[in-house]
């Protein structure tokens, strides 16, 4: 690429954090499919970081790929030229990504590079678009996009995107991935999964706390995959265990840095679990990338 394209002193590198799904009920399945959950979404300081150079000739390009995804089907991507459109800017822009969260995960990576750049971009395009424009663009790409944009803990309700800001607990938190690929559309198409739970208020919920929250699609995920029901019990041993989102990842809560360290410790001398993988991780309740964008 010519250099003369890129907007010289602009380049912007923004954090892509993950979430945990603290507890997530399925209430009902609308008519196009999608279900109706109530969940508490909050964010960890596990990140994917993005590096942007804005271009004057219009170009959208992911530079480095991400293995297993098509450069114009990656989020990153679709993000961009989804703004580009809606905006009518001519600009376009280079982006590459450090990708550190585990994809299919339930920890939303991708969806919350899809917040990352519409918030990037709308910042280093001086398109002054509202938290609330951005927020209804990025449900389109996928249903966890809202949050990210929002940036603060929240109760969530509809399929992810009616948000009340919720202020948590902010545990460490030991997050495992037992290395297998959950497919999140084959979960909530599972006949058996539980889909009609009593629909309850946010102060109730908020009530209930931590040992009162459980995770709807965890007995259908489990039957599925062993190996998650393997690992959640194998957390269990130290904390209360759950699944985020539909899995692949679950994670516990502790008190202190050096209990969740000193967990993640003894799992690695584990040789049958050693291909498991495993991160310390703070609960947040403002997002890093509002911070960074000063929001
Ligand atoms: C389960 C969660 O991780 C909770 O945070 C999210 O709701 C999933 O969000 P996501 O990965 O952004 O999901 P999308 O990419 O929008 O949808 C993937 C697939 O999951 C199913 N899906 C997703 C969200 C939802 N509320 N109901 C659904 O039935 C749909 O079959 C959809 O085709
Ligand atoms: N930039 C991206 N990063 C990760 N996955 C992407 C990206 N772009 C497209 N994808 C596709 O989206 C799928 C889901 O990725 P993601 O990491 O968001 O899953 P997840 O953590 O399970 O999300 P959720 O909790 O929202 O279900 C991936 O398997 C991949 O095929």
């Amino acid at each position: 690429m010519p250099t003369s394209t890129l907007i010289p002193s602009s380049t912007l590198t923004l954090p892509s954090p993950g979430k945990l799904n603290r507890m997530l009920h399925i209430v009902g399945r609308r008519q196009d499919g999608y279900h109706e959950l109530q969940t508490i979404f909050q964010f960890i300081d596990l990140c994917d970081q993005l590096h942007f150079s804005p271009r004057h000739d219009g170009v959208i390009e992911l530079t480095n790929a991400i293995t297993g995804v098509a450069h114009d089907d990656n989020l990153i991507v679709r993000a961009a030229r989804l703004l580009q459109q809606a905006s009518g800017t001519r600009l376009g822009t280079s982006i590459s990504i450090d990708k550190n969260l585990p994809m299919g995960g339930g920890l939303g990576g991708g969806s919350s590079n899809a917040a990352t750049v519409l918030m990037g971009l709308n910042h280093l395009w001086k398109l002054g678009l509202t938290k609330a424009e951005l927020a209804r663009l990025g449900l389109t790409l996928g249903a966890d996009v809202p949050v990210f944009v929002h940036g603060h803990s929240a109760w969530a309700e509809g399929v992810g995107e009616k948000l009340t800001s919720v202020t948590l607990d902010t545990p460490w938190f030991v997050v495992i991935h037992p290395s297998v690929s959950v497919a999140t559309p084959a979960i909530f198409q599972d006949p058996e999964l539980t889909r009609d739970s009593h629909p309850i208020t946010m102060a109730r919920a908020l009530q209930g706390g931590a040992s009162e929250w459980r995770n709807d699609c965890e007995a259908t995920v489990k039957k599925r995959y062993p190996p998650i029901a393997v690992a959640l019990d194998w957390l269990a041993q130290y904390a209360p265990s759950r699944l985020t989102g539909t899995g692949a990842c679950l994670f516990a809560a502790f008190d202190s840095q050096q209990a969740a360290q000193t967990t993640v410790a003894g799992l690695m001398h584990q040789q049958k679990h050693q291909h498991w993988q495993a991160w310390v991780a703070r609960g947040l309740n403002a997002s890093p990338l509002q911070d960074a964008l000063g929001c």
